[in-house]
């Protein structure tokens, strides 16, 4: 179904659904009725998210949870001091044991917190198995999975999102899912954003249209499994993991309505826009989804890509600039070469930049985009890449900062770039 944050109505089997009421006092099929709220009950109805589910069990019935062993997961941030250093790892390696989607997950850094509902943790995952018996959610916050190998089927309370390299997937707060690898492995990048939800930004002067459209985003229609044995629902709530008995798969809703639900988008259909005059835009003309803060204009994250287009600047030097920001920003790199790196960052591999740390092209970038003729236009092509920018400095966690993958000489790549002063004209 398609359209971002619609009212959507989906039923597996016909007349699942009530009509024109939500709780009835008996539903079709013996199902039961169940509502999950993503936002304040009382949040202006602009903002406002909910869905009623029809479900062949409430989500209550469960055993008790047991706390579990968090593997790589962290959700507390700080243990370790963040340097000032620019930061970039080498893909995580492919697992050699058996490992799903959760046991692949590594969590390479992060900000605030799940109890205070506000920051967001960045993960990296690498998996070999598809979950069979076992069924996980966050309650923590929602997860924006940017696969970057190997596609994921994830079977969602709410219905299948198929994605691959390229695109994304949104899975909200308390959604209970499952993944499967069609692939046999697969490799990304996981945003858990603890704070308000992600949503499309305003335009401003672009207008009505541009950046990424709201009809590309895809919502599954209803679909359920009645599948009974002994499984495992893994929920993640207050950084740490939990396990409880379920004799029942929860993914289980025959009929849901409502606007709180799982989606994808392609992020080739991003519509990119640039400057068709001089001088290298910010990259906030390349924003996808953004959760906002509780400031104005500020938001707690950002999710902007660095898709494939066209650069015409005029006596303009097209890549990305040198620069200090006041945000943090975790990057990563989907697809092909990244425009302001011309060695180091590859696909699969994590870059951080955090608040006031200089950066920008490298060495190499530097030399061929001051030489390059701009009398015509160049195409960006074969990439995509993406950032999590954050207003709160993005700590990386004691893991990442000891990891192999880590680049202790990555400073290097502007150790080339001398001085070319010449006070005379
Ligand atoms: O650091 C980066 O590569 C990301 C980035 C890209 C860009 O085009 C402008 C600013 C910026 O931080
Ligand atoms: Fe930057």
């Amino acid at each position: 179904m398609s359209g971002f944050g619609n009212e959507f109505a989906t039923e597996a089997l016909p007349g699942a659904l009530p009509q024109h009421r939500n709780s009835p006092q008996r539903v079709a099929y013996g199902l039961y009725a169940e509502q999950i709220s993503g936002t304040a009950f009382t949040a202006p109805r602009s903002h406002n998210r909910r869905s009623w589910l029809y479900r062949i069990r409430p989500a209550a019935v469960h055993g008790q949870f047991k706390q579990i062993d968090n593997g790589r997961m962290v959700s507390q941030f700080g243990q370790v001091p963040p340097p000032p250093n620019q930061l970039r790892w080498d893909p995580l390696p492919m697992p050699l044991a058996p490992t799903d989607f959760i046991d692949g997950w590594v969590t390479m850094a992060g900000n605030g917190s799940p109890e205070a509902m506000s920051g967001c943790a960045i993960h990296l995952y690498a998996a070999n198995q598809s979950m069979t018996d076992r069924y996980f959610y966050s309650a923590d916050g929602e997860l924006l999975i940017v696969p970057q190998h190997g596609r994921l089927h994830i079977a969602t309370e709410l219905g299948l999102l198929e994605l691959g390299p390229q695109e994304i997937a949104v899975i909200p707060r308390g959604i209970r899912f499952q993944v499967a690898l069609p692939d046999g492995q697969a490799r990304g990048y996981i945003c858990e954003n603890f704070g308000a939800l992600l949503r499309l930004p305003d335009l401003g002067p672009i207008g009505s249209n541009g950046l990424a459209n709201p009809r590309d985003f895809l919502t599954p229609a209803a679909r359920y499994e009645d599948r009974e044995g002994q499984f495992e629902l893994v929920a993640k709530f207050c950084g740490n993991l939990w396990r409880a008995d379920i004799g029942h798969s929860p993914l289980d809703v025959v009929a849901w309505h409502g606007n709180y639900a799982p989606y994808k988008y392609d992020l080739r259909h991003f519509n990119t826009i640039g400057s068709i005059s001089y001088d290298h835009p910010d990259p906030s003309i390349f924003l996808v989804l953004q959760a906002p803060s509780d400031t104005p204009g500020v938001d707690t994250l950002d999710f902007v890509i660095f898709p494939p287009r066209w650069l015409a600047g005029e006596d303009t030097f097209r890549p990305p600039w040198f620069h200090r920001n006041v945000a943090s920003e975790f990057m990563g790199l989907i697809h092909g070469a990244y425009d302001a790196k011309a060695e180091g960052f590859v696909p699969g591999g994590a870059s951080l930049h955090n608040c006031m740390s200089g950066h920008g092209p490298d060495a190499a970038t530097f030399e061929k985009a001051s030489n390059a003729d701009t009398s015509r236009p160049s195409k960006v092509a074969d990439t995509m890449a993406f950032m999590f920018e954050t207003r709160h400095v993005i700590i990386p966690t004691a893991y990442a900062l000891a990891s192999q993958q880590l680049q202790r000489n990555y400073q290097q790549c502007w150790a080339g770039i001398g001085k070319a002063f010449r006070p005379e004209p």
